[in-house]
């Protein structure tokens, strides 16, 4: 349907099908799902189309890490080896990740939205009543959105901060300075263990600064204890400090512009660490805090709980009155990353769809309006070097869950195509068994470029493909998937 405009002096308003606040990935995904089913959607943008993930986030990220990943890739297989003879072009780095960044302009993201059917409305939205959102623009003026149908909150979410004496004067990076940085630091010091600490790590020391690592619960936490372990002494052999079980007791920034950062707990207990910029990498907060969220019954600030079709609950636990308010993406805090965030968008805009329609919803558990694989299968990669690539549960998830799990390891190193791959190749795979239903629930892997192994897993996880059907899937020799072979093999043997 057409959107219908009005304007007075300042002040313009507009109805569409649907209006969503934030055009990240999730909130143009869930705009172009909609819109290509014939509904008119606006999206509400304060900052770049795009979102974290286009310029803050995982691609600039990756540019990021990729070269220097590259040259330790070739620095691994003799006969390569010999023909690196030089240092890695920083420079040259830097510019690719700005040309990843897209410079931060987003033209080209603008001009797909506006080939996609979508309007863009430039300001910060605010719900002010049901089916309502306005929109500030800096200049001051106001556009009123009226939504038919629904209003999708898509507003991701920010670093955290955390209470620490003296950090917030110290103007520390969050993620987003360390992935556009200028110049890189000559001594850089991280507070966290989770994947963003993990991965600028990696980064700045490809890139030659001096890291220190600060972490309070391991590293990698939430993944398998032994990933965490792999890139701990990666990282050392590199030349990264890290200290374990340790937290920042308090922070300083002298005149000079040195840190200073003081440690408390585990190995370093007392310690001081000096660097020339600190990253503080301790998780997220919802942009949630100004949209409004009081008008309509919703606590500001707090993440969104939804339910399974993304409708946003109440206080009361139910969705609000008339199926109009939806979140998705980081904003309702299920899973924090671009790909599962996109996989909601399309559920979703497609619920939407079906709403206006007056069809019914299938929204049974893998159903094409339901969000399942949030639950059991997310897939992630840590681009660390090794990296870590996983689905679905972990062993101790799986026992948490209650299920009868068996966990089967094996040494990537023993695998024919590992050791072709490079030289002295480290890695380790687990395989986490439903015994009941005889279904892998989950699948770790850590070492050098294991990343694009990861898809076959999680396939073998959302399709709940038997263990014996998968004995037939034969990996080819020599790759690294072969590994399957090993696990399946070790599997088959009773347990010890
Ligand atoms: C350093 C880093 C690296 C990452 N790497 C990866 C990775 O490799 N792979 C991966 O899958 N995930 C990665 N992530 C996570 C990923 O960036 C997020 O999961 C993803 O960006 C979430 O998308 P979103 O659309 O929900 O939110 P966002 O990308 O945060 O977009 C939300 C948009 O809403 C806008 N907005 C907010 N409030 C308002 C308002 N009131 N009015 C108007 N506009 C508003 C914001 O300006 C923003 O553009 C990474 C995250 C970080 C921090
Ligand atoms: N490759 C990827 O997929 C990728 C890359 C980067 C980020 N991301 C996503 O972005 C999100 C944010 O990443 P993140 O690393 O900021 O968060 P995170 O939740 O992954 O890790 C935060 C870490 O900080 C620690 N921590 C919390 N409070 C602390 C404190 N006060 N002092 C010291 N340590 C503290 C926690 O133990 C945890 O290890 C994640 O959910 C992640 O999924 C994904």
């Amino acid at each position: 349907m057409t959107p219908d405009t009005s304007t007075t002096t300042n002040r313009t308003s507009a109805t569409f099908d649907v209006v969503v606040i934030g055009a990240g990935p999730v909130g143009e995904n869930v705009a172009d799902r909609v819109a290509q089913a014939g509904l008119s959607a606006a999206v509400v943008e304060r900052e770049l189309v795009g979102g974290e993930c286009s310029y803050w986030a995982c691609m600039p990220t990756k540019a990021l890490l990729r070269s220097a990943s590259a040259l330790r890739a070739a620095r691994r297989v003799p006969g390569a080896a010999e023909a690196v003879t030089g240092d890695l072009d920083v420079a040259a780095v830097l510019r690719r990740r700005d040309a990843f960044a897209s410079d931060w302009r987003d033209d080209g993201q603008v001009a797909w939205l506006d080939g996609a059917g979508i309007t863009l409305v430039r300001g910060h939205g605010r719900l002010t009543a049901p089916r309502t959102v306005e929109v500030t623009v800096a200049d001051g003026s106001t556009t009123t959105l009226t939504a038919r149908h629904a209003v999708v909150v898509a507003t991701g979410s920010s670093a955290r901060v955390p209470d620490i004496t003296g950090l917030r004067e110290a103007a520390p990076w969050t993620s987003r300075e360390s992935v556009a940085a200028g110049a890189v630091p000559a001594r850089l010091a991280v507070i966290g263990g989770g994947v963003v600490a993990a991965e600028m790590a990696t980064a700045y020391s490809g890139l030659g600064s001096q890291v220190t690592v600060l972490v309070r619960d391991g590293m990698l936490p939430r993944a398998e204890p032994f990933t965490g372990e792999h890139v701990t002494a990666a990282l050392r052999e590199n030349g990264v400090t890290v200290h374990l079980g340790t937290v920042v007791a308090a922070v300083q920034r002298d005149p000079t512009g040195t840190v200073h950062l003081v440690l408390a707990g585990g190995e370093a207990d007392g310690q001081r660490v000096e660097a020339d910029e600190l990253l503080v990498a301790v998780g997220r907060t919802p942009n949630s805090d100004d949209l409004g969220l009081q008008t309509v019954g919703l606590e500001p600030g707090s993440w969104l709980a939804v339910d399974d079709t993304l409708r946003v609950l109440g206080a009361d636990g139910k969705p609000l009155d008339g199926d109009w308010l939806y979140a998705a993406g980081d904003v309702n805090h299920r899973v924090l990353l671009t790909h599962q965030g996109k996989y909601q968008a399309r559920a979703l805009g497609d619920a939407i769809v079906a709403r206006a329609r007056g069809e019914a919803l299938d929204d049974a558990p893998w159903g094409r309006h339901a969000t399942t694989a949030d639950e059991r299968a997310v897939p992630q990669v840590v681009f660390t070097d090794p990296e870590v690539a996983s689905v679905g549960l972990t062993a101790a998830d799986a026992l948490a869950a209650g299920l009868d799990v068996r966990v089967v390891d094996h040494d990537l190193a023993a695998v024919a195509g590992s050791a072709l791959h490079a030289e002295g190749y480290r890695g380790r795979a687990r395989m986490v068994v439903d015994e009941d239903r005889k279904v892998v629930v989950g699948f770790t892997l850590v070492g050098p470029d294991v990343a694009e192994l990861l898809h076959a897993a999680t396939i073998a996880v959302v399709a709940e493909v038997p263990v014996d059907r998968l004995w037939h899937a034969v990996p080819a020799f020599p790759t690294v998937s072969e590994v399957w072979l090993r696990l399946l093999e070790a599997y088959a043997r009773p347990a010890a």
